[in-house]
């Protein structure tokens, strides 16, 4: 899970209260010191850390507090609260409007894992129901147009690219163009990267910018980066508008906490966070389900959504099934391919609340995924052989 460590070290500090028989000035030193400890070695920034600590001083007021107080409860709910703020600029999110064509640009460093993020975010809306295309205006990297093709074939995303066009203002106007006339609800544009914040890599994305006008520029970042990432934020968001930020190889990354904290402070909202190179490794991001779920403490209304985007009631041979009392090895075989796409098992045990953070540290999620998709190759070779 995405900065299970970190959870882990606060609810050590957490623990540690409750082995106190009388909380006092003294002991909150000692906890906030084990929590900034936590937050400094996960990278967020030491700026930040030391206006949580301040802030939770100001707010949890031991004497004040009196004897009868569970002051635990209040030390936890003022931490959490804080942890919330830290990584939440506070700012709206920008969403795509019904009835209305919407365009989104990404822009972001090479190898920041925007064209992954591209299908990603195709295959998200896909599965919500909005008509969504893919536009590849990168003509930089060489493969780049094959890639998104690949990745938006497999996900069943119409795309727009060209192996002879090189200018790729030209391409991406042509390809919003043609997404319009189509009736798409959404298009999403993938442009291209350099491998450092330079002016060509900026004036190509303000010409693409001008020209297909976008309503959301997403600002992809690779999250293990660690400190450095609240300058590049910066630098973009400076370069062309950005709206919000995606941050992608979050998979348990240690040092996730750097790019976190300090993309909050450029006061561009987190919308996204990529779990992994699958098409369905991306999880929506909002500060308090983020905090608890780190927190061990689950995310019931995340897993709910994530079910209901399965539109289990669309596979009508299993609903029929369910409602006569009969399962067949088909509607198994349907069901953990469901399963599947609700992403790895880690990240499902994460929403579960009260899941002990061991049992997550233990879990072969990779494993599991096989074996999962070694049941059903052994199902489709049978049923192919009319077995
Ligand atoms: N583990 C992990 N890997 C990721 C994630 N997102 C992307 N990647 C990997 O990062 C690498 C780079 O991703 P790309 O999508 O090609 O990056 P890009 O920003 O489009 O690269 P350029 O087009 O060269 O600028 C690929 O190997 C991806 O599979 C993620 O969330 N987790």
């Amino acid at each position: 899970m995405v900065l299970h460590e970190l959870g882990a070290k606060i609810n050590e500090a957490f623990r540690k209260l409750s082995k106190e028989s009388d909380i006092d000035e003294k002991v909150l030193d000692a906890i906030l010191k084990d929590i900034c400890t936590a937050l400094l070695t996960s990278d967020v920034n030491v700026m930040r850390v030391r206006e949580l600590r301040d802030n939770v001083k100001k707010s949890v007021n031991i004497e004040e507090l009196g004897a009868t107080a569970n002051k635990k409860r209040v030390i936890e709910k003022v931490v959490f609260e804080e942890l919330c703020n830290l990584v939440d600029p506070g700012v709206q999110a920008w969403q795509p409007k019904k009835g209305k064509f919407n365009v989104i640009m990404t822009v972001g460093l090479q190898g920041s894992g925007k064209t992954t993020t591209c299908t990603k975010l195709a295959s998200f809306y896909h599965r919500k129901g909005w008509k969504i295309g893919l536009v590849c205006a990168d003509t930089f990297r060489a493969g780049a147009f094959d890639q998104l093709k690949q990745n938006a074939t497999k996900a069943h995303i119409p795309y727009y690219g060209s192996y002879n066009e090189a200018d790729p203002v030209q391409i991406a106007r042509e390809g919003v163009e043609k997404f319009k006339q189509e009736k798409f609800e959404i298009v999403i544009v993938d442009t291209s990267g350099r491998h450092k914040q330079e002016s060509q890599l900026f004036d190509e994305m303000t010409q693409i910018s001008n020209s297909i006008d976008p309503d959301n520029v997403i600002f992809v970042m690779d999250g293990t980066i660690g400190q450095s990432a609240e300058a590049q934020a910066t630098a973009f968001k400076d370069a062309v508008n950005v709206g919000s930020v995606v941050l992608t190889k979050m998979d348990g990354h240690a040092k996730g906490g750097g790019a976190i904290s300090a993309v909050a402070a450029t006061k561009s909202p987190i919308i996204f966070i990529g779990t992994g190179e699958h098409v369905h490794d991306i999880e929506k991001f909002s500060a308090r389900p983020f905090i608890s779920k780190m927190l061990g403490m689950g995310d019931i209304a995340g897993l709910v959504d994530a079910v209901k985007d399965l539109r289990i009631e669309d596979n009508k041979d299993l609903m029929q099934n369910l409602s006569k009392g009969i399962f067949t090895l088909k509607d198994l075989r349907d069901q953990l391919e469901m399963i599947m796409k609700l992403g790895s098992l880690n990240k499902i045990a994460g929403m579960i609340p009260g899941l002990p953070q061991d049992a997550l540290k233990g879990m072969d999620s990779e494993a599991g995924t096989k074996q999962l998709k070694q049941f059903m190759c052994i199902f489709d070779s049978m049923t192919e052989k009319g077995k």
